[in-house]
């Protein structure tokens, strides 16, 4: 964790040496200041180049030391400041990745020559934080407020091309960066520096800037829902306008306090460092992500062109694996070959945008169409992906066990399925697996990986393997009713139906759940997703319809409580968003404005006349506490029967796959943060009026940890024990 100098001709080249991204931690930056003061004194060095090692300029900030001590000991503003203000011309050599602090330290430095391939941001918004060593100040005054902002608030990661063009960099060159930088030290030699040190320059002015600004505040706590960080970022740039720059750093110092005192970026940095967690799968037999190596995927298929094989055909290709996409007939062949190749044409535009277009094949991996499965023999990998149907998958097994190569995997779409019994009609149940793809296939980060009892590990490891080829982050899961995120989502949905039915219309039930964060609420994503998929879910358990028990109370089924509400809305039609009309109505089957319907007031109305049901209108806490404790509660099953190894996979599973709000680090964090004794409370009251719900009767590792006096969630995997048999 060093910093080290060399010197080529009459520049000394500083290299940032702290594997494997070059973090700052406390000791590079000594290092690195060491390093620097001797080379500016240093009479026989006439510039300086600083670059990182093993191809990664620098990813920013160590984010595991924030919060300790050391954080501000050798503060990188005074590494910036030192560097920014050297007589000698400083060039900054970045490849791979300067992120965060990494661009911050490259923005000091007097010039900037990057790798075609690299990525320059600010991301630090993503991290519940904000740029806090000038970058606020310094990126503004060298590319102006808007295109700044818009880096900041989002957290792009920026491609060189088009910082490029931005001005953030002074020259791309597609090899040797360093040898480029250590020429541009020495071209630019004599030239003078005032106009290359950021910190001295002023921002440079923009029409109506305070409407501009406002219009961002207001986008940003439309699309950020409650996160504080995109709203501290546009304070600090908005800064720039009225404080010198000394000052313009010394608010972004008091933002940053200010915002690590919500919490909000502890919770956001647990959910960085979970996503990579859950890389590092292990099976209680002794599997073990570095232990057991993947198979290479050099071809695949896709069975199945709906919605979801459109998506995942598109998103094999994105990672530039060919693939072969099959449909049972010409017509729906044709269907799904439109759908993809407008999806990839869209994909292409991407590429174009980030200066890509020079890959072969545009980076693509080529798409074959066809009606054959025989075509299948030599593919490395099949995904299928036809609608929730176990005997046509079992069909589709059957046949694939004859056609495909013996080593070939075989995996199943299902977004909840049986995978063991999938995989039992098939010749090798041990390269069966289940890969659960979150709609749209080709955007949502999330991969559920579905584990079934004869799983070998080496299929474990190509399939959580693929997922990270498919830039997704996958996550090992057990094999039960709906897995992971579909089976906690069954208590929460309850609640909101039962909410419904007491009192509640479904823009209330929303509107309350959106402001705790989630990106859509229940009663939307319910129309978004299709009220009749439940419906026939419902149907074949013989909930309802023509299979129920004769007889059947209507709001109880087996003696729980039931609401047919979801029932007599699919019954008169309503499906949601496809047929124009669900919890809301629409512009038009397929529209997406969803517009609260007095039809639907009505319903409810009706429908408590008729039960006579006394009108409970719940408020905000009441709506989000009910559903997200019946959530959670469900959660702690899901680790009580092993399903997901621990509470970090439940939490990068929502945040990933269900919208869940990023800034509160994902459901079972939130509970431990709202404290497991008041979680458990809660839901002992709830369950003590209602128990007909047995859903909401609090879970034995709840009562477990809460008993303890709920101990911070790193410690719960302690508690779980080694029950791991799923997985
Ligand atoms: C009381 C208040 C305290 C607050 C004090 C605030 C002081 C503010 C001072 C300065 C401001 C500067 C702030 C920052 O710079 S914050 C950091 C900004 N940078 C980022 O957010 C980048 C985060 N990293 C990434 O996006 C990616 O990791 C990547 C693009 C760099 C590489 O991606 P990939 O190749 O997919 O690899 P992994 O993501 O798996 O990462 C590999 C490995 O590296 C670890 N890691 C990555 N970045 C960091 C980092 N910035 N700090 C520490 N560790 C990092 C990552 O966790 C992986 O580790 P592994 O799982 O153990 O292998």
């Amino acid at each position: 964790m060093a910093a080290t100098r060399r010197l080529t001709h009459s520049v000394a080249v500083i290299t940032l040496n702290n594997p494997p991204v070059n973090a700052l931690s406390y000791s590079l930056r000594r290092s690195i200041i060491k390093e620097f003061v001797d080379a500016s004194k240093d009479s026989s060095v006439e510039a300086i180049v600083l670059c990182g090692a093993n191809g990664k300029f620098c990813a920013g900030a160590d984010i595991k030391e924030f919060g300790s001590t050391s954080v501000d000991s050798v503060s990188l503003n005074h590494i910036n400041d030192t560097i920014e203000s050297c007589k000698k011309p400083v060039v900054a050599a970045i490849e791979g990745v300067a992120l965060g602090g990494g661009l911050e330290l490259a923005l000091s430095c007097h010039y900037r020559v990057a790798n075609v391939q690299s990525l320059v941001g600010l991301p630090e918004v993503l991290i519940g934080m904000i740029p806090a060593a000038g970058g606020t100040q310094r990126l503004p005054r060298l590319i102006g407020i808007p295109a700044a902002l818009d880096m900041i608030v989002r957290g792009r990661h920026v491609p060189a091309t088009e910082a490029l063009q931005l001005g953030i960099l002074d020259e791309v060159v597609k090899t040797n960066t360093i040898d480029a930088a250590v020429q541009m030290a020495m071209k630019v030699l004599g030239q003078p520096l005032e106009n290359r040190r950021l910190g001295t320059l002023p921002v440079q002015a923009i029409p109506n800037v305070d409407t501009f600004l406002d219009t961002a505040v207001k986008r940003a706590k439309g699309q950020f829902r409650g996160a504080q960080a995109p709203l501290a970022c546009i304070e600090a740039v908005k800064a720039t306008l009225h404080l010198p720059f000394l000052k313009g750093v010394e608010n972004e110092r008091v933002l940053t306090a200010s915002l690590w005192s919500t919490g909000q970026p502890q919770a956001q940095q647990y959910a960085f460092f979970s996503e990579r967690e859950v890389g590092k799968w292990t099976t209680p037999s002794g599997g073990k992500w570095d232990k057991v190596p993947p198979k290479p995927i050099q071809t695949a298929a896709v069975i199945g062109l709906g919605t979801m094989g459109r998506g995942i055909v598109t998103s094999l290709s994105k990672a530039n694996i060919p693939v072969i996409a099959i449909e049972q007939d010409a017509k729906q062949l044709d269907q799904g070959r439109q759908a993809v190749n407008a999806l990839l044409d869209r994909e292409v535009e991407k590429l174009k945008l980030q200066g890509k277009t020079s890959v072969p094949g545009n980076g693509l991996g080529s798409v074959k169409f066809t009606v054959d499965l025989g075509d299948l023999h030599s593919v490395d990998l099949i995904i299928e992906a036809v609608y929730e149907n176990m005997q046509l998958k079992k069909e589709i097994f059957r046949k694939l066990s004859s056609i495909a190569k013996p080593d070939a995997f075989l995996c199943t779409n299902t977004s909840g399925l049986n995978v063991d019994e999938i995989a039992s009609v098939t010749n090798r149940p041990q390269q069966v697996i289940g890969t659960h793809f979150f709609s749209p296939a080709n955007i949502m980060r999330l991969l559920e990986v579905v584990r079934g009892q004869k799983t070998s590990l080496t299929t474990i490891a190509t399939a959580m393997s693929l997922g990270k080829t498919l830039g997704k982050v996958a996550v090992l899961v057990g094999n039960c009713p709906l897995f992971v995120g579909n089976r906690m989502l069954g208590p929460y949905l309850e609640q909101v139906n039962y909410l419904l039915e007491e009192g509640s219309y479904p823009e209330e039930i929303d509107q309350a759940l959106e402001e705790f964060g989630f990106a859509m609420g229940p009663c939307r994503m319910m129309d978004l997703a299709g009220l009749d998929v439940g419906w026939r879910s419902r149907m074949e358990q013989g909930l309802t319809g023509t299979n129920a028990p004769p007889g059947a109370p209507v709001r109880q089924r087996n003696g729980k409580r039931y609401s047919p509400l979801a029932d007599l809305l699919c019954e008169s039609g309503r499906f949601g968003q496809k047929t124009g009309k669900g919890w809301y109505q629409y512009e038009k089957a397929g529209g997406r404005i969803a517009k609260p319907d007095p039809w639907v007031r009505d319903f409810l109305d009706k429908y408590r006349r008729t039960h006579q049901i006394a009108r409970h209108q719940a408020n905000s806490q009441e709506i989000q506490d009910r559903c997200m404790f019946a959530l959670i509660n469900e959660g702690f099953r899901v680790l009580e029967d092993s399903i997901a190894s621990g509470p970090e996979d439940i939490d990068v599973i929502y945040n990933n796959g269900y919208g869940f709000p990023k800034h509160r680090g994902g459901p079972m964090y939130y509970a431990a943060n709202v404290g497991l004794p008041k979680v458990l409370s809660t839901l002992e009251n709830y369950s003590k009026a209602n128990p007909d719900v047995p859903s909401m009767k609090p879970a034995f590792l709840l009562r477990k940890l809460a008993a303890v006096g709920g101990p911070p969630i790193k410690e719960w995997r302690t508690q779980l024990g080694n029950t791991s048999s799923k997985l």
